[in-house]
């Protein structure tokens, strides 16, 4: 069974061991942030240039938004879980609807759960409670909380074009997808083919090489993606910003 990461509790465990931080989440995590409680959340340079790409474009694209190390942590407990046998099958719909579909999609995936989370994983859900609130700051979108998973593409694995949200329904409105492969290189596929126009899947795409370290962001219910063929496993982290449903 699923159980979605709510930050929020999250937060609240991290704040235990960093009291600093406690005072900053005392205010509505629903709400857009107010002024001084901004300044304090742990942030990223990269974040203008991330908010300002989702206001004109719809997406964004950011090499290089985790440093080398932390990224690497990251994709070292992508291989041990799945070497403890943590991941599982990915299936496609949501709640009773849902169903392994192997025509559609080849990946694995491992919720991040409450009380779960690793020092590194608790770093980047910090670094994208900062994001959440600077979107929410810049355009108003009323995100309320974050849902993530790992996911695994072994070679082969692939996940056809598909919008995250159908358009006027559903919780997810901003996907965020941070990449894992260390040694990528071309030729290894599973770039993320990104339509960079609204609700088009014909016309121009973005190709994403899944490097370390990359972050790409996007509407959820516009932009149809899709995942190319893996020649080799293929690590990531997938979540969606949500709002209240
Ligand atoms: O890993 C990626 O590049 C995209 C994954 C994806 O589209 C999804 O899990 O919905
Ligand atoms: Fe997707």
């Amino acid at each position: 069974m699923q159980a979605n990461l709510l930050l929020t509790v999250n937060q609240f465990w991290t704040c235990t061991r960093f009291p600093r931080l406690l005072k900053l989440f005392q205010c509505s995590p629903g709400s857009t942030a107010q002024g001084s409680h901004l300044l304090s959340t742990p942030s990223s340079p990269h974040h203008p240039f991330i908010v300002n790409s989702l206001e004109q474009r719809g997406w964004a694209v950011c090499p290089f938004y985790l440093d080398l190390q932390e990224g690497k942590l990251l994709s070292e407990e992508s291989q041990t879980a799945w070497d403890a046998g943590a991941f599982r099958r990915a299936g496609v719909g949501r709640g009773t609807d849902l169903q392994v579909s192997e025509e559609v999609r080849r990946d694995h995936v491992m919720w991040l759960q409450n009380g779960e989370t690793t020092a590194a994983q608790r770093a980047y859900l910090m670094l994208l409670e900062s994001l959440r609130l600077a979107i929410n700051q810049q355009l108003f979108l009323g995100l309320f909380d974050f849902e993530g998973h790992f996911a695994v593409y072994p070679e082969g694995g692939f996940y056809k074009a598909h919008l995250d949200r159908h358009r006027e329904s559903g919780d997810r409105i901003v996907s965020v997808i941070l990449y894992l492969n260390a040694d990528w290189k071309p030729g290894d596929g599973g770039e993320l083919k990104l339509w960079t126009k609204p609700a088009d899947k014909d016309g121009a795409f973005e190709l994403v090489e899944p490097r370390l370290g990359t972050l790409v962001c996007f509407m959820a219910g516009d932009h149809w993606h899709e995942v190319l063929p893996a020649c080799k496993t293929r690590r990531s982290i997938t979540g969606w910003f949500r709002i209240r449903s």
